[in-house]
């Protein structure tokens, strides 16, 4: 069955070690309603009281989004980025021209989008991946490999590109007359969700600007980040269904990301961080207020390793929060699909040995990526064209 692993068989994936016998305390009497919306952040209840999670740093952007941001700052934040690679981030109570701040804006949008998710799948897997080279559209679940005898993910998808949305408002007659890339709730809010990942865009520059700082270079992370690059940069939408048992369901299998920064925001447990410490699955609690910030392996390639990409999973929330549906928002910032992934040429970068993706395009990078995770394999199937990847 999709992204079932039986407890038994635990030792067989180093992935599984570490998981917290709090997490299957599920009370018959809690069981998730179907009632939709499902997403009803308000009416989550607390994460298991003896639930060990991880203590991660916590930036404010108000000390960063400076001209001249203060060295204590961008010290702080260059030291998370380079242990463990994700820490929590208090966004700007007020963005330029005077929108909400970003954690209360991707609430409303994973409000005002989940019924993507309810479409009958048909519907859905009219927008699925194209390929492993283009992973915007529709993830179905199982679609990405959780382990080495095939076994499928549990959550579905909804990954929103920033360019074909660019295209779409540059081009609005021409887009006006084709089949919608996306259904129609994600096209007739188009315009206002660039304005999201714009802002969420920004976000991200602030951070690499905070790393460039700090390693003495220029602009040359931020120059391979421009908003208009053709990229794979977007807006990722993800549910996960309420837990069913008590064996580990896999929702999303542990990975690095792909990218440079994910700004991540989730508001159920079932995040696990890998503490390469010890190896073990820590708890990571979504924290009131605050996003997450992610690194991922184009910032490790782009500093010779300094910063971090922490491999994470998800399964569901732990106790009580099992028992609800888990969706949750990432804005992934990636580099322009034809900026080679190299070292930056300054003397604060390691020359150490080449890690994997060093010396591919972003693009062929993202590709390789998502073919380990098997995903695109149904669109494949589906085709006959290829194996599974
Ligand atoms: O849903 C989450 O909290 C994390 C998702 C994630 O890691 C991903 O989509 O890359
Ligand atoms: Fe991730």
């Amino acid at each position: 069955m999709a992204g079932k692993v039986n407890m038994d068989d635990l030792q067989h994936l180093p992935a599984q070690v570490g998981v917290s016998d709090a997490a299957f305390e599920i009370k018959s009497n809690t069981v998730a309603s179907k009632s939709c919306p499902e997403f009803t952040p308000e009416a989550y209840p607390p994460l298991p009281s003896n639930l060990e999670t991880v203590q991660l740093p916590i930036i404010s952007i108000d000390d960063l989004a400076t001209p001249f941001p203060d060295k204590d700052s961008t010290l702080r934040l260059f030291e998370a980025c380079k242990s463990p690679g994700i820490f929590y981030l208090k966004p700007p109570a007020k963005m330029s021209h005077e929108r909400d701040n970003l954690v209360a804006r991707a609430t409303e949008w994973i409000t005002k989008l989940e019924p993507a998710f309810h479409l009958p799948v048909e519907k859905k897997r009219k927008y699925n991946f194209i390929d492993s080279t283009r992973i915007f559209g529709y993830k179905e679940v199982g679609a990405t490999v959780v382990d080495d005898v095939g076994t499928g993910d549990t959550s579905e998808f909804w990954n929103i590109s920033k360019n074909e949305l660019l295209k779409k408002q540059s081009l609005p007659s021409v887009h006006s007359t084709m089949a919608g890339r996306y259904p129609d709730i994600i096209e007739d809010n188009s315009s206002s969700l660039v304005d999201f990942m714009q802002d969420c865009h920004l976000l991200c520059m602030t951070i690499l600007s905070a790393i460039e700082q700090e390693l003495g270079v220029r602009h040359e992370l931020q120059m391979k980040h421009e908003f208009s690059d053709t990229s794979g940069d977007h807006v990722r939408l993800a549910r996960g269904p309420a837990r069913v048992g008590q064996e580990i369901e896999i929702q999303t299998p542990a990975h690095t990301d792909f990218g440079t920064v994910t700004l991540l925001f989730n508001w159920l447990g079932g995040l696990q961080w890998r503490d390469p410490a010890d190896l073990k699955w820590k708890w990571v609690a979504p924290k009131p207020d605050h996003l997450l910030v992610n690194l991922g392996d184009a910032a490790c390639i782009f500093t010779g390793g300094l910063c971090k990409a922490p491999v994470h999973r998800v399964v569901p929330a732990p106790g009580a929060q099992g028992s609800y549906p888990r969706y949750s928002l990432g804005y992934f910032l990636r580099p322009g699909d034809k900026v080679i992934l190299n070292r930056l040429c300054a003397p604060t970068i390691p020359q150490g040995l080449p890690m994997p993706g060093t010396g591919v395009t972003a693009e062929r990078w993202i590709a390789i990526k998502a073919e380990g995770l098997g995903i695109g394999r149904q669109v494949l199937e589906d085709t006959n064209s290829r194996g599974q990847g």
